[in-house]
């Protein structure tokens, strides 16, 4: 059995805090689009290595089982880390890096401004509490690191024209079997600063850069996953429901006025609004079958990025107390935003094309509570970083009318954000 301790309503300076973590392994901070909602899990009581196969989602609910088996009753942290995007036709040995879910020896959820509910685990109260006031002491006493961004030393696209070739040839397949409607292909831009990055410094650079995206970031080992994605894949609070669907692309304008434009261009556009509905209309269906009640509205809306517009359905309904968030998770992932339609038939022709696994990228990222809440994002506009390596991932929907160039400049943008948070302006690299 392990102990808990908890502290109410602490004031967290998230400078000092970061800086801390820095030191700490694993780490992992998850920050909703609402501002509202941020947890933060430091160091591993218990850790789930989350495997590349169908069961890995089953696999999660009894580890989550068994963990609260150990924890005394009413006990309200949670469980945190990612599934790796591939669920099959992948050996251990050619995933890139390992996706961990865990129970943090320390959580912190966010209850107002800079102010966190904090609870440690150990096993026995004694342990429990002196890490509490250990760490609450330490946090006070840190100087918060000075955080300059890293000058680039060299930023290459990789595989572009292999991009380009996967992305005509599965446009073709598209065109020529009627049963393959949608493949979203990616591809990778390896950059390399002058200095070593601090994963944690990077998650507070694309809160203030991102505000109005997710802001995640997974620490395990000498590698961590940073995200600034637009993308929910479901949340559960009590008995209420939510995902969306993030499907169809255009640029952000340099005016408002040419802004607007593109936007309803995007809004109309009978390509984009094929992508996207094609997401709805099955994330419609798997949430039926897993016996959510979900609506949504009949038309997209946009939803505006810092380089790019997205069309956007936002779904929300009710689940019952028997609805496993992990169940709905693996039912959900990959949407046909990130995967394709038919699902099996597109993964197929991602292995094929990318060779290479994705990992975290366009995964399920997130956290379940022992109480039931929960809530997964979907791991893109992200970046593998380790030392002085940051490895970019973008993906882009393809369908039968697609135009390969296009594409390869929709990736472009999506980069951008990230690319902007990690590294200084060439204007600003002078000295
Ligand atoms: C796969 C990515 O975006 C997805 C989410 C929103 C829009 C998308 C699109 O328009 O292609 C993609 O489906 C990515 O950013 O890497």
């Amino acid at each position: 059995m392990y102990a808990v301790q908890t502290k109410h309503r602490i004031p967290i300076n998230l400078k000092q805090l970061t800086t801390l973590a820095a030191t700490m392994t694993p780490t992992f901070f998850f920050e909703g689009s609402d501002g509202h909602t941020l947890r933060i899990g430091l160091g591993a009581v218990s850790e789930h290595v989350t495997l590349p196969h169908h069961q890995a989602y089953a696999e999660a609910r009894q580890w989550l089982t068994a963990v609260k088996g150990e924890l005394p009753i009413g006990t309200d942290v949670a469980i945190m880390g990612g599934f790796p995007f591939e669920s099959a036709g992948l050996r251990l040995a050619e995933m890139a890096e390992a996706s961990v879910l865990f129970l943090p020896q320390l959580s912190l959820l966010k209850v107002g401004p800079d102010t966190f509910d904090v609870t440690a685990i150990d096993t026995t109260a004694g342990a429990a509490r002196s890490r509490l006031d250990q760490f609450l002491a330490a946090v006070q006493a840190t100087v918060p690191r000075v955080s300059t961004r890293a000058a680039l030393h060299q930023a290459t696209e990789l595989k572009v024209e292999a991009f380009r070739r996967g992305v005509e040839q599965t446009v073709h397949r598209l065109q020529m079997q009627s049963d393959l409607k949608k493949v979203v292909l990616s591809r990778r831009l390896q950059a390399t600063a002058e200095q070593a990055f601090l994963p944690e410094t990077e998650w507070l650079r694309i809160r203030r850069q991102n505000p109005e995206t997710y802001h995640i970031l997974l620490k395990s080992g000498s590698t961590a996953f940073l995200s600034s994605t637009p993308e929910r894949l479901l949340k559960m609070t009590g008995d209420r429901f939510e995902t969306a669907a993030v499907a169809g692309t255009t640029p952000r304008g340099a005016t408002t006025d040419q802004d607007v434009m593109l936007g309803r261009t995007l809004l109309r556009d009978a390509k984009n609004r094929w992508e996207h509905d094609l997401v709805v209309t099955t994330i419609d269906s798997i949430l039926r079958t897993a016996g959510v009640v979900a609506t949504h509205r009949s038309e997209p809306i946009l939803m505006k990025n810092r380089t790019v517009q997205h069309l956007y359905t936002p779904f929300s309904g009710v689940v019952g107390q028997s609805v496993d968030a992990f169940a709905v998770a693996g039912a959900l992932h990959p949407t046909p935003a990130l995967g394709g339609l038919p699902t099996a038939a597109a993964l197929t022709v991602i292995a094929e094309v990318e060779q290479q696994p994705r990992g975290l990228f366009g995964a399920p990222i997130g956290y379940v509570s022992l109480n039931g809440e929960a809530e997964f994002a979907v791991g893109i506009r992200s970046a593998q970083l380790r030392g002085v390596s940051a490895t970019l991932f973008a993906g882009a929907g393809i369908v039968a009318e697609s135009v390969a160039e296009n594409e390869i400049q929709e990736t472009r943008l999506k980069f951008r954000p990230m690319m902007e948070t990690l590294f200084k302006r060439s204007a600003e690299q002078g000295g």
